[in-house]
């Protein structure tokens, strides 16, 4: 149990790491006071119900969409806006994979994007810098995107490459590669079997092996056995304090505690780019997910560019636009590229 305690208590260090002490001790306690009462099952809870709060059900009723939009306006509404903000600079596009350029399925292995999506990934690419920040692993996902001309950061960014297809932006760029996770390969590996196994009378549970970290899916499992299913998740952790959790849409994903992010994927490629003290660069990223704030908060940190919100409902968020869906996200891409290509003449 202390050492149940000890685990967690750093867990939440982790999670709270860039806020204030106050959030930092109140988030301790509430840990520790979880675990007396409950014996660890408060912090399965707080899984469990927050995974519940990000459902669309629960977030229609927590904000009122219209003052919402006021904080993060359409980024088609905006495009103009928006351009005028990039104005004499270079735009560096950042694309996350699930929720952002392919709809989210039931069935992760199904996740295809469209050709239509796919065609105007391909224009953009010729137009600016663009990478695809995903928490799948970089093979898997690329499997899905078919595009030799980007950059492809997998795992949640632990697992960068530059394009296959070397890049016009940058001359070296098939040098390109960061993997700043290797030591924990086994581990994962491990863990991922461990909790195969675990889970594996769970109805409906599937867990995914991204490399660098593991999925452990919710979707296709009953509500009424989420906390069964945390409980598992729990049980197998406990024994791995290098590794920590955090939390997708219905996923809940395993990694190592290293402090490397999407947001540190961001400005490792901003950096590789040649654009790391460049103040004339305008890095634009889309994603829907948790993990995507990472890198809205990179961009606020660093006032350049901003972040894009893929969601139809309210959510708190670090990103200054949004969208509602992939398809808007694709209309929004296909717009920078058309005027892109009148500002070069193409
Ligand atoms: O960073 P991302 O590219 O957004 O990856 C995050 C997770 O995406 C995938 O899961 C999500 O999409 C699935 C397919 O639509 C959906 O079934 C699942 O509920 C979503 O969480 C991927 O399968 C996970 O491994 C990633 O961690």
């Amino acid at each position: 149990m202390v050492r149940f305690i000890e685990e967690n208590t750093k867990m939440v260090e982790k999670e709270t790491e860039n806020k204030s002490s106050t959030d930092v001790i109140t988030a301790k306690k509430k840990v520790l006071q979880d675990l007396i009462i409950n014996n660890g099952g408060g912090l399965v809870n707080s899984w469990v119900d927050s995974m519940r709060a990000c459902s669309p059900t629960h977030l229609k009723s927590l904000m009122k969409q219209s003052s919402w939009l006021t904080e993060h306006p359409s980024a088609l509404d905006m495009f103009e806006e928006i351009l005028h903000l990039s104005e004499g600079k270079q735009i560096v596009m950042f694309l996350d994979y699930d929720g952002t350029l392919s709809p989210i399925v039931d069935d992760p292995d199904q996740a295809f994007m469209s050709k239509k999506m796919r065609g105007t990934v391909r224009k953009l690419a010729n137009c600016f810098p663009t990478a695809i920040v995903s928490g799948r692993c970089k093979e898997k996902v690329y499997n899905f995107v078919k595009l030799t001309e980007l950059y492809y950061a997998g795992s949640h960014g632990m697992d960068i490459q530059g394009p296959e297809q070397g890049s016009k932006y940058k001359e070296d760029s098939k040098s390109i590669l960061c993997q700043p996770a290797t030591e924990f390969l086994p581990m994962i590996d491990e863990v991922y079997q461990k909790l195969t196994e675990k889970t594996s009378l769970t109805p409906g549970a599937k867990v995914e092996n991204n490399k660098f970290c593991v999925s452990v899916h919710f979707r296709r499992v009953n509500e009424k056995n989420w906390s069964d299913l945390a409980n598992q998740v729990r049980s197998v952790m406990k024994d791995y304090p290098k590794l920590r959790l955090t939390q997708g849409r219905k996923v809940l994903e395993v990694r190592p505690i290293i402090k490397w992010d999407k947001g540190k994927a961001l400005e490792f490629l901003l950096e590789s780019l040649g654009y790391g003290n460049c103040t004339d660069v305008f890095p634009l990223y889309i994603g829907d997910d948790r993990t995507d704030e990472d890198a809205f908060k990179i961009l606020k940190k660093r006032r350049q560019g901003l972040g894009i919100l893929v969601s139809k409902f309210p959510k708190e968020t670090n990103a200054s636009y949004s969208l509602q869906e992939p398809d808007e996200v694709m209309n929004f891409l296909q717009r920078l590229v058309e005027w892109k290509q009148l500002r070069s003449g193409a």
